[in-house]
């Protein structure tokens, strides 16, 4: 049994707690914005929060239990394809890059609804073959992330899902692998955002998260 218990969310983080939205982003379809709005709702419900894990002064967001409930999983995979498809002024990514370990579990299911390749980005040491490897710091430490030779084709487009942007430090270092690669970063794609760490600033390509959290903190 872990050390921590789960805390109920703060009511700044209710389910109808105004949704993200990225300025610039072209308008959205009516009936797509009113599907994707009540999704969220369902979303957020399901989300845990665990303090002092994995260290102290970390409140640790939990996604897993939106996985237990497969209609949740299905709104969860639903609501990443409608933002997809009504992002990136109609361009459709050709890969999606999903980050070890939790963006794993959200990567292969959307690269399938968009007819995209999946792409994984893994921690040091993992995978066979000629790699490109980006040093990074992260919420809780620092890191080496690391993508396979020739994963990505030079001008394919490219979109980076993750389960949570917290300092940005993950979603940067792996943009970095796909320039390298020659790839073309349509944008980034998160479950959560904890915005007071303000992950976003560090990234050079539009950022869509469904859900907030952790409102009330400062660094
Ligand atoms: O924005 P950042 O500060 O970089 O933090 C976000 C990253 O941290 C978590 O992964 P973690 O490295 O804990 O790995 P895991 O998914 O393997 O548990 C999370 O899944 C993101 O990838
Ligand atoms: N607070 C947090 N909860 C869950 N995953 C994280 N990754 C980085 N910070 C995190």
């Amino acid at each position: 049994m872990s050390h921590s218990t789960p805390v109920d969310r703060p009511a700044s983080e209710s389910p109808d707690a105004a949704p993200t939205q990225v300025a610039g982003q072209p308008s959205a379809h009516p009936s797509r914005t009113t599907e994707l709005a009540s999704l969220k709702i369902r979303l957020r419900a399901a989300l845990r929060q665990f303090p002092d894990f994995p260290s102290p002064g970390i409140l640790f967001e939990d996604i897993l239990p939106i996985f237990i409930d497969p209609t949740l999983h299905e709104a969860l995979i639903r609501s990443l394809e409608l933002h997809v498809l009504q992002s990136g002024n109609g361009q459709k990514p050709d890969v999606i890059v999903g980050l070890e370990a939790r963006g794993f579990l959200i990567g292969p299911s959307l690269a399938l609804r968009l007819g995209a390749s999946f792409v994984p980005v893994r921690k040091q040491g993992k995978l066979p073959g000629p790699c490109e490897t980006q040093a990074y710091d992260k919420e809780y430490g620092q890191d080496f992330f690391q993508m396979q030779c020739g994963s990505i084709k030079p001008g394919q487009k490219v979109v980076i899902v993750d389960d949570i942007i917290a300092t940005g430090g993950s979603a940067a270092a792996a943009g970095e692998l796909v320039k390298k690669m020659g790839g073309s970063l349509l944008g980034y794609v998160f479950i959560l955002e904890l915005e007071f760490l303000k992950g976003r600033d560090k990234l050079q390509a539009p950022v869509f998260t469904l859900l907030a959290g952790q409102e009330g903190k400062t660094t």
